[in-house]
């Protein structure tokens, strides 16, 4: 599958340009999710209980859309095929979602937003340690931000995947760029992860708040002020984005170019920042937007969802390369690991 899928996505791509509210608090520990919730309290993170499966959402309807302008194969379905359907025949996939590691300026605790800025030392082996976490789990595509703190993350974390499989960036700028990055062994693009970067990833616009100190801001402007801006839902920062605003472009993306993928049965990795993947947890586990405010992610932890059935479950976050964690128990993952174990012998 795995070959088809490099095959649809790159071959193709050659060619185109193309919680805490009232009842509960949802967070990001260091190294855990925590639902907090009234009458219970699940962490899905590092555990290995597995005790979060008992935190199953309904989730609605999945559309599948398939855009023109994807720089990847878009998927497309029978037009009258209703969205039912669709679910019922989806294949299971993974959804792996990285928050980049610490960047030069999460270090220095400053505004980032859309500043290009790289990783520290502590985000090289954040992102490799998290590499390690998913290292038995299937990636057919990545996507990452058009911010190179998030495409190393993603590249180092490969590193360490046990498949060994290549990532390459798609250029799809112009013309030339498409032109010059083509690859002409069929063996060699089996080898390889296509990896799309997309702005509409980009962490939120921070305005003018990008490179100011976030305590020095809180002294000047008001800790509430500023809690309101970082958290809020709707409100923006001067002349930036709202969690609202970066919500819609970033979950927009994923509706439009990553989901699609997922429905084919395509295992995907998404390496983003702080903002830009909270929209799309909002989206996946249906989060009101209450409920988002207070979901933190941590730097280079990553988690895992499984779609099946047309639905998103979150599975917390892979233990490690050297113990089943909390995956093992997807048949597919399980047999996949099995196969790795085989290959690699
Ligand atoms: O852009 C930044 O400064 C951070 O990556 C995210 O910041 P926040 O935690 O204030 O939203």
């Amino acid at each position: 599958m795995a070959t088809a899928v490099f095959h649809q996505a790159l071959g193709t791509a050659q060619s185109h340009q193309h919680l805490q509210n009232s009842g509960s608090r949802l967070e990001f520990g260091h190294a855990s999710l925590k639902l907090i919730s009234k009458g219970f309290k699940v962490d899905i993170g590092l555990s290995r209980r597995g005790s979060y499966s008992s935190w199953k959402k309904k989730f609605g309807l999945i559309q599948a859309s398939a855009s023109q302008t994807s720089v990847v194969q878009p998927v497309s379905y029978p037009p009258n095929n209703s969205s039912d359907e669709l679910r019922k025949k989806s294949s299971e996939a993974a959804l792996i979602l990285i928050r980049h590691g610490e960047s030069l300026w999460n270090e220095k605790n400053l505004f980032t937003g859309c500043v290009d800025v790289p990783l520290t030392k502590k985000g090289v082996e954040e992102a490799i340690e998290a590499g390690k976490r998913i290292s038995n789990i299937p990636v057919d595509m990545i996507y990452t931000s058009a911010l190179i703190r998030a495409q190393m993350t993603a590249m180092l974390a490969m590193t360490q995947h046990r498949r060994k499989k290549v990532p390459i960036i798609l250029h799809n700028e112009n013309e030339q760029a498409r032109e010059w990055s083509q690859i002409f062994s069929e063996d060699t693009k089996k080898q390889s992860i296509p990896v799309v970067t997309a702005s509409q990833l980009n962490e939120r616009m921070y305005g003018e708040l990008q490179g100011l100190n976030k305590q020095e801001t809180a002294d000047r402007f008001g800790k509430e002020k500023v809690h309101e801006w970082r958290r809020s839902y709707d409100i923006p920062p001067p002349n930036g984005e709202s969690l609202e605003m970066c919500a819609e472009r970033a979950v927009a993306y994923f509706k439009d170019h990553i989901e699609p993928q997922l429905l084919s049965g395509k295992n995907v990795m998404i390496a983003a920042h702080g903002n830009s993947l909270r929209s799309i947890i909002m989206y996946l586990d249906k989060l009101t937007s209450q409920e988002v405010i207070n979901l933190e992610l941590s730097t280079g932890i990553p988690m895992l969802y499984i779609l099946k059935g047309g639905k998103f479950i979150r599975r917390g976050s892979p233990a490690g390369p050297t113990e089943a964690g909390v995956y093992a128990y997807t048949r597919s993952l399980a047999l996949y690991r099995q196969k790795l174990d085989d290959m690699l012998r």
